[in-house]
């Protein structure tokens, strides 16, 4: 019988279990993840990270994450700030901005006097095969208005990958919008040969949207940092937002800053739950 010692924190109800694995390697198989991850029989959970040490000299950590389904990821924002409330508070650095290693890249988190956490999420990539996105036609290669049939209906769709994918789909009404049922058609669309996250957004000015997501590997969640960066570069690529954009999700608010060419700066809150115990 193995056991495993986890702390239970969230990002605007965005929900993970954190593993502290920088003193020993811990070993599940994706069978385990899915069933802690079950709400029902399990602790319940959209994302299990993970902490290990980084082979990278710059890198104080690497930071691993796993979907609910077992399957493991390359970029979480929500629980890149709980990464960062983490090491911070349970004695694993005194660094106020941590350097972390992860499947694609280096990113940045820095712990703010009013404990907010802000990530530098590094560049947004948009080419068809950054995403990775198989274009429609020779003609589909906008990144910002691909066009995308999903069994009788044709979409338009915004590609950005964060460090994972990222479909965005501008609409008038999120209370309104079908993000289950077009949620998972396009999240395993064949033209998305690593599946996609895929984020319904509406603009509300030119500094806040309203955004629900419907995650790969998950379904529909209360917040979705990685989400939130790539609808608020949507919107500012479409011309229809500034720099500084605030993200309504269901479970609160994150604040975003991007420009061209840039970095993309998340900002937001990070709460640790309770600590336990699971036995597998
Ligand atoms: N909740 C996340 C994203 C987690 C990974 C995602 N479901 C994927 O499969 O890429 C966030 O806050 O960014």
């Amino acid at each position: 019988m193995n056991t495993l010692k986890f702390t239970k924190m969230h990002g605007l109800g965005n929900d993970f279990l954190v593993v502290d694995a920088t003193k020993e390697p811990i070993s599940w198989t994706a069978a385990n993840i899915q069933a802690w991850a079950n709400r029902h029989t399990g602790v319940g959970f959209d994302q299990l990270l993970v902490i290990e040490p980084s082979s990278n000299e710059r890198c104080d950590f690497k930071y691993r994450i796993f979907n609910a389904d077992g399957s493991e990821v390359e970029q979480c924002g929500n629980g890149a700030r709980c990464f960062a409330k983490y090491v911070t508070e349970h004695g694993l650095t005194d660094k106020k901005s941590v350097m972390v290693e992860t499947m694609r890249g280096i990113i940045v988190l820095h712990v703010l006097e009013d404990g907010q956490i802000t990530v530098d999420m590094g560049k947004p990539h948009f080419a068809p095969e950054e995403i990775p996105y198989v274009p429609s036609s020779p003609t589909d290669h906008d990144a910002m208005a691909h066009v995308l049939i999903v069994g009788t209906d044709t979409v338009t769709i915004s590609c950005v990958n964060m460090g994972n994918p990222h479909a965005v789909l501008l609409v008038d009404d999120i209370r309104k919008a079908p993000v289950s049922v077009l949620g998972e058609a396009i999240e395993s669309h064949a033209q998305f040969p690593q599946k996609v996250n895929v984020g319904f957004a509406e603009i509300v000015s030119r500094d806040e949207i309203n955004l629900r997501v419907f995650e790969r590997g998950v379904g529909e969640t209360q917040a979705c940092g990685t989400g939130a960066c790539a609808a608020a570069v949507a919107g500012i690529r479409h011309g229809l937002l500034n720099q500084n954009v605030l993200v309504n999700l269901p479970g609160g608010t994150l604040t975003i800053q991007w420009q061209e060419g840039e970095s993309v700066l998340m900002t937001g809150p990070a709460a640790e739950v309770y600590s336990g115990v699971l036995t597998y």
